[in-house]
């Protein structure tokens, strides 16, 4: 297996003003190839720095950061990034917004694959609202579509299904395994659902109340593709199990 992102004695301090807070200290991470991995750990922790900082938008870290075996420092990888809040573009339409990634990357030849991803992804008929005329869930489906299209091999995905009913929580997870699959994604998910975490991913990291470091490691054994069925499993309870022992 090959690694695409490795982590090594991260550690972060914000400074504002006279105070400093020491939010990640030596924290370590790998992920693998078309590997899923999730972040689970106490709110406020620092999983979101974690994945701003991959994204490039926190410069200021120390320890090293390999992505495809380059410095993150040197490298200008595109990441799918989609941040805990949508970030839609109030002055651009559903659509519109939806397709920035494709305009942006002059590759707007895609407009039939886009039409049926808006319908799988409930959308159709909101296509010309503006994001303050959709619901929060629409908004983060809009968002999961748009990260979606940037066309990066690795996803950094925030929460994504937080805001989303039960139902449509399933759907988008479901549809994300199969992406995971069809495209050869490598994900690396921030969620607070245990049962979330087990169902999709192939490793957990459990991190420590701040400054986060990892505390447990969980290798996922179940085969993909994933069903329904597992969630009722002996396994599926034992890691559920671990992982809240682990968090408490
Ligand atoms: N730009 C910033 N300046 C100063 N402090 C910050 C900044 N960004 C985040 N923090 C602080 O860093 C800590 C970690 O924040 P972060 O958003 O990474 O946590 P989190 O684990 O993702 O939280 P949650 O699970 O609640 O979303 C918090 O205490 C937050 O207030």
């Amino acid at each position: 297996m090959r690694t695409k992102i490795k982590i090594e004695n991260l550690s972060k301090t914000f400074k504002a003003k006279k105070k400093s807070l020491e939010v990640l200290k030596n924290l370590n991470i790998e992920l693998y190839e078309n590997q899923f991995v999730s972040l689970i750990g106490p709110s406020g922790c620092g999983k979101s720095t974690i994945l701003r900082i991959l994204a490039g938008l926190e410069k200021d870290f120390s320890g090293d950061i390999t992505v495809n075996g380059e410095s993150i420092k040197a490298s200008s990888f595109q990441f799918g990034y989609m941040p805990q809040k949508d970030l839609l573009m109030p002055w651009r339409t559903v659509y519109k917004n939806i397709i920035l990634p494709l305009e942006i990357n002059g590759t707007q030849d895609r407009k039939l694959e886009v039409e049926n991803l808006i319908k799988e992804f409930g959308l159709q008929g909101f296509e010309n609202f503006y994001p303050g005329e959709i619901s929060g869930g629409m908004k983060q489906r809009a968002g999961i579509l748009r990260t979606f299209l940037m066309d990066s091999d690795i996803m950094l995905l925030d929460e994504p299904f937080g805001a989303l009913d039960a139902i449509t929580r399933i759907k988008m997870q479901e549809w994300l395994l199969k992406v995971l699959i069809e495209h050869k994604k490598t994900v690396l998910f921030i969620t607070h659902d245990i049962e979330e975490a087990v169902f999709l991913s192939d490793r957990v990291y459990v991190l420590s109340d701040r400054p986060a470091h990892v505390i447990k490691t969980l290798d996922i054994g179940f085969p993909r593709p994933r069903n329904r069925e597992m969630l009722s499993s002996r396994e599926f309870l034992e890691y559920k199990d671990i992982l809240l022992k682990a968090l408490l």
